[in-house]
């Protein structure tokens, strides 16, 4: 098998943060999660500042900044509040995500074409102040292109759909939703966009993203934090990441 090169995983410890807020107490406490995941071999840590708060809190974004010694990737909606914050945390990498207040989790890719001047204005100080911009999006091309014109560094793309129709078993589908995955990591490739990818990712579906060549890195979180409860999280994260070193052949 040919060695496509090492992947990086980010590790997204979001949904400690929903178990401690479910009882209201300190714990589990998200930076202790993530500095488990730095010593499992996690290459980043992901974390979700969500409007409403629901799981991540802005007190965790800054301990988490503090804490761990790899990069800290904070996904946010596109709003002045999230820029104030980010410009205060000073994360490595931000990633800009749709949010709706009613949603379960993030059900689509930010509409970047349809919001172009705003978000090129939007991320000019985030990219000034030195972080990794990046834009979660779908693997529609004029998405891709629209990330590429406003001076993105990375798109991330979603794969929620593509998990979806694979745990539902329709093979099918997943199989058509990968291709277009596929053509998306390509083209952004060739527009000069870091590829990721990310969003209900399992032992069961990630080798077929892992193995698509143009992609650099993955974000993992609600799998692995309910894989944690019968793994440990450190053992979870490993295996993940062994998965990931077999489809890559590295
Ligand atoms: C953008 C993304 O995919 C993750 O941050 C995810 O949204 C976290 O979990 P929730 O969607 O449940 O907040
Ligand atoms: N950006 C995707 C992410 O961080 C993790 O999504 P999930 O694994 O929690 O579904």
């Amino acid at each position: 098998m040919k060695n496509l090169g090492k992947l990086r995983l980010g590790v997204n410890i979001d949904h400690v943060a929903t178990v401690r807020n479910a009882r209201g107490s300190a714990w589990p406490d998200p930076l202790r999660a993530a500095l488990l995941a730095e010593a499992a071999g996690a290459d980043g840590i992901t974390a979700h500042l969500r409007e409403d708060r629901r799981h991540i809190r802005d007190a965790d974004m800054s301990a988490l900044k503090a804490g761990i010694g790899i990069p800290l990737n904070f996904e946010c909606a596109a709003t002045e509040e999230m820029a104030r914050i980010v410009l205060e945390t000073r994360p490595h990498a931000v990633c800009l995500v749709p949010e709706k207040r009613t949603e379960r989790t993030t059900e689509g890719g930010l509409d970047v074409a349809g919001d172009e001047a705003r978000l090129r204005d939007y991320i000019a100080p985030l990219r000034e102040a030195g972080a990794r911009v990046s834009m979660f999006i779908g693997h529609d091309p004029r998405q891709i292109e629209a990330s590429a014109r406003i001076g993105a560094a990375v798109v991330e793309l979603h794969t929620g759909h593509y998990s979806d129709l694979h745990a539902e078993g329709r093979e099918d589908e997943a199989a058509a939703e990968l291709a277009a995955l596929a053509r998306g990591a390509a083209l952004a490739h060739s527009l000069g966009l870091e590829v990721h990818a990310g969003h209900g990712l399992t032992y069961d579906n990630v080798a077929p993203i892992a193995a698509l060549p143009e992609v650099m890195e993955l974000n993992i979180g609600h799998f692995l934090i309910g894989e944690a409860i019968y793994l440990g999280l450190e053992e979870a994260i490993r295996e993940m990441r062994r998965r990931m070193d077999e489809a890559r052949g590295s």
